[in-house]
């Protein structure tokens, strides 16, 4: 395909200014219509051990929301911030994307709400009740991401670390379909998921891809069906599969993470022919390494963006000759 061919590697643009951001936990990237480069990132706030209770309810509300900017919009090469967004609104970002519009779509998992926010971060409208979770029509628990499409502008949302479905609505937020179950035995299902974290949208094939985390494997659905297309899995990914993106062109990015028990699978980015599944490429930053890289984003003209919730910073990769 134009953008990944055999010979070509992705590397660490080692100089990127955009290292000595100063970020909290990363938790979402997304590229605007111009192509820059849209951080959502967590300030001040931690998602660990201690922020939620066992009903999955947000024990640390008295703090407040997040006061700093919690979406910044920045060249995607000097990484001048051009916006700053999304102040006084979150507790714990966690997915974010961009639409044709310039709509910032958001998920956040102490609120347990999805937001719109317009290209001016001004809100408009929320799904979900704050701080309360649920796995009706109206409430979700701890949803993980947005994808709108393009064409017909329904949008869809990954729900969520203590739900296990894709939820479809139309532009203005109404419900209109989900689909997805939990794994139950140990040899997960088409159609079930364990952590839906990351939605991709591959408009040219009509499909919806999820990064389902826990089972360490990509889905692929029919995004006005919901019918299971395929399943995208590698050894190499070890057990944990926490982002995926597609960049018009054919090739499907993802990140994979460390597993609990250890398992020997290096955390790396990859590069795969979407229609094949096959790896082409693996990536990995040129000093640091990668911690908890949580979200990544694929741009058009080849770049791909690793954000890290524990390392709290953003690499950029490009493609350079092998
Ligand atoms: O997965 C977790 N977090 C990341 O996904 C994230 O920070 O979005 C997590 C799980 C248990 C306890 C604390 C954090």
């Amino acid at each position: 395909d134009k953008q990944h061919p055999g010979d070509v590697h992705l590397e660490e643009v080692t100089d990127w200014p955009g290292l000595k951001l100063h970020l909290g936990q990363v938790s979402g990237l997304a590229l605007d219509p111009n192509n820059n480069l849209v951080i959502f990132h967590r300030g001040d706030h931690v998602w660990d051990e201690n922020s939620f209770d066992g009903n999955f309810i947000y024990q640390e509300r008295g703090i407040g929301p997040i006061e700093e900017s919690t979406i910044l919009v920045v060249n995607p090469n000097s990484s001048k911030i051009l916006q700053s967004a999304g102040k006084n609104l979150f507790y714990l970002p966690h997915g974010i994307t961009v639409d044709r519009d310039g709509n910032f779509w958001v998920t956040d998992v102490a609120l347990h709400q999805v937001f719109k926010l317009g290209p001016d971060g001004s809100r408009i409208f929320t799904l979900g009740k704050a701080f309360q979770p649920g796995s009706d029509r109206v409430r979700f628990c701890q949803p993980t991401d947005v994808a709108v499409d393009p064409i017909t502008g329904n949008f869809f949302v990954s729900d969520g670390y203590c739900n296990s479905r894709i939820m479809q609505f139309s532009p203005q937020g109404m419900f209109i379909m989900q689909w997805g179950e939990a794994s139950s035995s140990r040899i997960a299902k088409p159609g079930e998921f364990r952590i839906p974290h990351s939605l991709a949208l591959v408009p040219d094939h009509g499909q919806l891809c999820v990064a389902d985390r826990e089972n360490g494997r990509i889905q692929c659905f029919h995004s006005e069906t919901g019918r299971f297309v395929k399943e995208i899995k590698h050894t190499a990914f070890g057990s944990r599969v926490f982002a995926v993106s597609y960049a018009s062109g054919g090739t499907l990015y993802a990140v994979n993470g460390k597993s609990y028990y250890g398992d020997s699978e290096p955390v790396q980015g990859f590069a795969m022919n979407f229609t094949t599944g096959e790896i082409l490429d693996t990536f990995v930053p040129v000093k640091k390494n990668f911690d908890m890289p949580h979200d990544l984003v694929a741009s058009d003209d080849g770049a791909v963006y690793v954000g890290d919730a524990h390392a709290n910073t953003v690499w950029k990769f490009s493609p350079s000759e092998k």
